[in-house]
């Protein structure tokens, strides 16, 4: 898997001009690569080779887009996890939880619905990027109320600014984000 590591660094870019303060990840050059698109679900499957999780979880919009990647690799389905959740009619019941101030400073109303996980569950969760932890987080207790287990978290980028977050939670990267500086 260096290839993929190799990929991912390549294909990555910061986006900021000369005046400003600030930079922001651009992603969207993984997406565009074949060798990325067929290697980062079974890479970030293999970060957790022996927990056997029944379902992947992944926050909209780019967690539910790798989850599906991983969750394919791991021969499972995918539970997506909906910012700003709408409840469609009396019977469709979500799960639902706000984070902590995230990277932009927004408190978001995470949902899930409750049919796509049952207790008994082993739940790997899945994202691009993690930065304060909030959206991870959150997701954390919403699989802690739905009674399913958590394994766990792949992730491709950490970038979390609190390490006991990455030891409570199980954070395992395929990159830090020191090697993206
Ligand atoms: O660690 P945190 O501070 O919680 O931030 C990390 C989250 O923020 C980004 O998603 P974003 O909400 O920008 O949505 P996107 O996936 O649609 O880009 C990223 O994909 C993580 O889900």
């Amino acid at each position: 898997m260096s290839d993929l590591h190799d990929n991912l660094r390549r294909t990555f870019r910061w986006l900021g001009d000369r005046t400003d303060d600030t930079s922001a990840a651009d992603l969207t050059g993984w997406w565009r690569e074949p060798g990325i698109v067929a290697q980062i679900g079974p890479g970030l499957a293999a970060l957790f080779p022996d927990d056997a999780p029944t379902v992947v979880m992944g926050p909209q919009s780019r967690g539910s887009l790798l989850g599906a990647l991983v969750a394919h690799a791991l021969g499972v389905g995918l539970a997506e996890v909906r910012k700003d959740p709408a409840q469609n009619v009396d019977s469709d019941a979500w799960w639902e939880v706000t984070t902590a101030p995230d990277y932009r400073d927004r408190h978001l109303r995470l949902g899930l619905r409750r049919t796509l996980l049952r207790s008994g569950d082993r739940v790997i969760f899945v994202d691009d990027w993690v930065d304060t932890g909030a959206q991870l987080e959150a997701c954390r207790r919403l699989v802690d109320v739905s009674g399913a287990s958590w394994i766990g978290a792949a992730v491709v980028v950490d970038a979390l600014q609190r390490s006991d977050l990455r030891h409570n939670l199980r954070v395992r990267s395929l990159l830090h984000v020191r090697e993206l500086l």
